[in-house]
């Protein structure tokens, strides 16, 4: 069966954190708030926009309504991409894992809709075999269902099978899905949520760390 490599998007293939920022800006300049440093975004990023949503405003005590995150992805989809881009050597990394066999996805909390828009753009979706948005199942990161589930979709196998991400839902997702778990440092996440999981430094440290996991 073919090895499968699935990868977390925002903090490990792409560095969306500026475009996220800035719609958080614009939105709490629409209702009067002041904003956040780039830091403080790296670490409300992880669960979804409606946890973003609900952790910038409960931090400037702005009523959180179901309105706030639809007002927020109206603006940040139609500028997803402006600054975004994949982190440094990921382009290249997914090209060699594709050549040596590997089928790739995306297992993200991000809504399908956005992370499907910014792949188009950039370019990367022609490389990817499927997408799995926090909001294309019933469960998300990190819950193994969340992956299992884009699994399911693609005939592959846990046992066959990575998980590449920046956060603590992504390594708790894929060990409850008895996924081998790989941390990517370079992303938003604190070193502590690795987790004990193998630890790539840089995105060119994936292919070999991968084909030591799960040897063709
Ligand atoms: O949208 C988020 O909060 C996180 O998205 P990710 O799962 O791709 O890191
Ligand atoms: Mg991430």
């Amino acid at each position: 069966m073919d090895r499968i490599a699935l990868f977390d998007l925002d903090g490990t293939l792409l560095d969306s954190a500026p475009d996220i920022h800035s719609a958080l800006e614009r939105l709490m300049a629409r209702h009067g708030r002041p904003g956040f440093t780039r830091e403080e975004v790296w670490r409300m990023i992880g669960d979804g926009v409606t946890v973003l949503i609900q952790r910038a405003s409960g931090v400037r005590n702005l009523p959180f309504s179901p309105g706030l995150v639809a007002d927020f992805m109206a603006d940040y989809e139609a500028h997803a991409a402006d600054e975004t881009c994949p982190f440094p050597g990921i382009p290249e990394v997914l090209a060699g894992l594709k050549a040596a066999g590997w089928r790739l996805a995306v297992c993200t909390n991000k809504p399908e809709k956005a992370a499907r828009i910014i792949l188009d753009d950039l370019g990367l979706s022609p490389v990817l075999d499927d997408i799995g948005g926090g909001d294309s199942f019933p469960v998300r990161k990190p819950h193994p269902g969340h992956p299992l589930a884009i699994l399911a979709r693609m005939g592959g196998d846990a046992s066959r099978a990575v998980l590449i991400g920046d956060h603590q839902n992504d390594t708790r997702s894929a060990k409850a899905a008895g996924i081998a778990p790989v941390f990517a440092a370079w992303g938003y996440g604190l070193p502590e949520m690795a987790e004990g999981a193998p630890v790539a430094s840089a995105p060119a440290d994936l292919p070999g760390i991968l084909a030591a996991l799960l040897p063709g």
